[in-house]
């Protein structure tokens, strides 16, 4: 394990090469529209990589169109058709190998994965979750966020690890939550953020600027605090806006 907590040097080399050869794949279950958004970043060379696979564990998962459409490499790999988790991350894992990513994204992937497979990646793998965390973690985040009356909610990026989302914070993004709130106008709203922040994650993990450090998340260097970097809705589109002035 290298000093800043990376199962090898690999993020270190790669931050400082091109962004074009920083390689990123992409692990999703469903609609797809966090990938959408990071598919559109690279569009626009603003990711600070390039997505060369993207997997689903559901072969209907609409997220394989979408990467289709966008011309990239888009594998059905459907957990039912192995015997246990392990057998299943054991294939997972081969078929990422075959990609040499830089980062692993996970986007809306919905299958809990085992120590093998986050050793394998540590450090380089990312997953973004429907909640400020450490609240909610595991499923049903909004619903449960309704039925608690809370006054905020929210979305985070994190580096996974054998925990469930229990991992190092690096980025969180915060909603209102109005008197006549529903679940699918919260998802909506939180998603909105979603599609903000983790492609500003993705690109800082690529440029090396988060890391993952032995004693949680750093941001150029700096230890991050237990709920990460909270970017405004401002912050996230002049992050953006400035990629987009460049
Ligand atoms: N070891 C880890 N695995 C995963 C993490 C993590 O932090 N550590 N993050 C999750 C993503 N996630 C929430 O953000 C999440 C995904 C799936 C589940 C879950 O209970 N999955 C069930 C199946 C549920 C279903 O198919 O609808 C399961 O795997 O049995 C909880 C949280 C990704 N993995
Ligand atoms: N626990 C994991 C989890 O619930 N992840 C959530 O699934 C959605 C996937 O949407 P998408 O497929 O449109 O990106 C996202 O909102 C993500 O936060």
């Amino acid at each position: 394990m290298s000093e800043n907590g990376y199962a090898s040097d690999t993020l270190n080399d790669f931050a400082a090469e091109p962004a074009e050869e920083r390689r990123v794949v992409v692990l999703i279950s469903g609609n797809g529209s966090n990938l959408q958004a990071l598919i559109d970043e690279q569009s626009h060379d603003r990711l600070g990589g390039r997505i060369v696979a993207v997997i689903a564990n559901q072969a209907d998962a609409y997220g394989l169109q979408r990467a289709r459409e966008a011309g990239i490499d888009a594998v059905a790999l459907p957990h039912r058709e192995y015997e246990s988790r392990e057998a299943y991350d054991g294939a997972l894992i081969k078929v990422i190998e075959r990609h040499e990513p830089d980062l692993v994204v996970l986007a809306g992937f919905m299958r809990i994965l085992t120590p093998r497979f986050v050793q394998r990646f540590l450090g380089r793998l990312i997953n973004i979750h429907p909640s400020l965390l450490p609240a909610y973690q595991g499923l049903h985040t909004h619903a449960r966020a309704l039925a608690d009356g809370v006054a905020e909610h929210g979305c985070s990026v994190h580096f996974v690890t054998e925990e469930l989302d229990g991992g190092p914070v690096a980025l969180q993004a915060a909603v209102a939550v109005a008197p006549d709130e529903t679940e699918d106008s919260l998802k909506e709203k939180v998603q909105a953020r979603e599609h903000l922040i983790y492609p500003i994650a993705v690109k800082w993990c690529l440029e090396g600027r988060l890391r993952f450090g032995e004693g949680g998340a750093r941001f150029d260097g700096t230890p991050l605090p237990p709920t990460g970097l909270r970017l405004s809705h401002a912050d996230a589109a002049e992050e953006l806006d400035e990629d987009a002035e460049e």
